[in-house]
């Protein structure tokens, strides 16, 4: 076997291991699958411009985040039902984000419990040497209670941050899903929601909910509330002193009203590709909203982003740190906790080189002069 050398190694060797089930679950995208790919061509079509002579020697890549501090810019994004991809799932996950300084988005469809992940990292943050940081990826149900259910119970188990993503108030159809009627295996459950199985829940997505909604491909029977507006938002707010982040959003138009209604940070995203189909790639997007925050709340940035290159780009337009989906789940299907931890290195060992051969001592010195201009799509503005 050859030796895994970057993140589409990693990915290859992956998805070599999986069956079509869970294969098409993971690299799935909506339609014609464009705006998934096109997530990854809009990073390579952007040309860096490197400076010389600096002193590279020492490579800085911290920052700090709601101020916490982290060793990396690259944070682990949410993906529901990790288990499917190892059996140490999201604990496995969260793991190795707390060894490598990074953060970790736990999804509300998660295999594993917000409670159980707390548990299952405890002995890394004992010995003091390391800080678990977890922020809960945030579905808002029908039946609300759950959802606020979900937050209150993210603060008691040291969670940090709540990210409601939005941009999910239905499936996007996702052909080979459709095509290779998608089942999340019988024995895994979802286990934030086994507490709420007691039939006062009537709209709780219980695991058998979830085959039944992979089946039906609408997935109504998540029980997601596709009448969620701005106004919920607000709502949310009130509930926690947690930063409270919206993931999903495109446009300087919503990036606009996010900072009005007080929302605490924004991650551009288009779910990896697996929602709306056509819409922009993420790079694309990202410089009208960073444009329109004006540094008054931290803007985040996913979808495609496989190279310690593509980091550096989304830093240089104006992000404040990137999110890896699918990397994550390659990292688990190869080996687990080890697997995530071999993705990290590699992710951070590109990004520290190209930081070092573009002349970029830390993250601060990143800005948009490395880049080509004429690179960045002009955005609708
Ligand atoms: C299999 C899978 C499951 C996902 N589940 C969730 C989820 O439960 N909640 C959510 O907000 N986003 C979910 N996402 C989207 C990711 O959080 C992220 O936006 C996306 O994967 C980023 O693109 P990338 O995979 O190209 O890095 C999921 C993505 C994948 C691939
Ligand atoms: C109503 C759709 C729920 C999808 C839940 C998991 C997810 O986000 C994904 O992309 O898959």
């Amino acid at each position: 076997m050859q030796r895994i050398s970057c993140l589409a190694d990693l990915e290859r060797e992956a998805v070599d291991k999986l069956d079509l089930n869970t294969r098409t679950f993971f690299q799935s995208g909506a339609m014609d699958l464009l705006t998934r790919d096109d997530n990854r061509e809009a990073y390579n079509r952007i040309r860096i411009i490197p400076r010389m002579l600096r002193d590279v020697s020492k490579i800085d890549t911290s920052l700090s985040i709601f101020g916490q501090t982290f060793k990396s810019p690259v944070f682990l994004a949410a993906s529901a039902n990790q288990r499917m991809a190892h059996t140490d799932g999201e604990i496995a996950a969260s793991r190795s984000a707390c060894k490598h300084g990074v953060l970790h988005v736990l999804s509300s469809i998660s295999n594993y419990s917000i409670e159980e992940v707390s548990k299952g990292v405890a002995d890394l943050t004992e010995s003091g040497e390391n800080t678990s940081v977890r922020w809960l990826q945030l579905y808002v149900f029908q039946d609300r209670h759950i959802s606020y259910d979900l937050v209150k119970r993210a603060e008691q188990a040291g969670y940090t941050g709540i990210v409601v993503t939005v941009d999910t108030p239905y499936a996007g159809r996702r052909l080979d899903n459709i095509r290779s009627t998608f089942r999340v295996p019988q024995h895994l459950s979802l286990g934030n929601f086994e507490k709420y199985a007691d039939g006062m829940h009537t709209h709780s997505p219980t695991a058998e909910s979830t085959r039944l909604a992979h089946q039906n491909v609408n997935y109504t029977n998540y029980q997601i509330d596709p009448s969620l507006n701005w106004n919920d938002i607000k709502e949310i707010k009130k509930l926690t002193k947690l930063p409270v982040l919206l993931k999903g959003i495109l446009t300087h138009e919503d990036a606009a009203i996010a900072v009005d209604v007080g929302v605490d940070g924004i991650i551009v995203s288009n779910h990896g590709g697996r929602q709306l189909d056509t819409v922009p790639a993420t790079i694309v997007a990202l410089p009208e909203v960073v444009d329109a925050v004006k540094k008054r709340i931290p803007v985040f940035v996913d979808g495609g982003i496989l190279r310690g290159t593509d980091v550096f780009k989304a830093l240089a337009v104006g992000a404040d740190a990137v999110f890896v989906g699918r990397p994550v789940l390659w990292g688990l299907t190869y080996d687990g906790e080890k697997g995530v931890d071999l993705m990290i290195d590699l992710i951070n060992e590109e990004l520290r080189l190209a930081m070092a051969l573009s002349g970029c001592i830390k993250i601060s010195d990143i800005n948009r002069s490395y880049l080509l201009k004429s690179d960045l799509y002009p955005s609708k503005l």
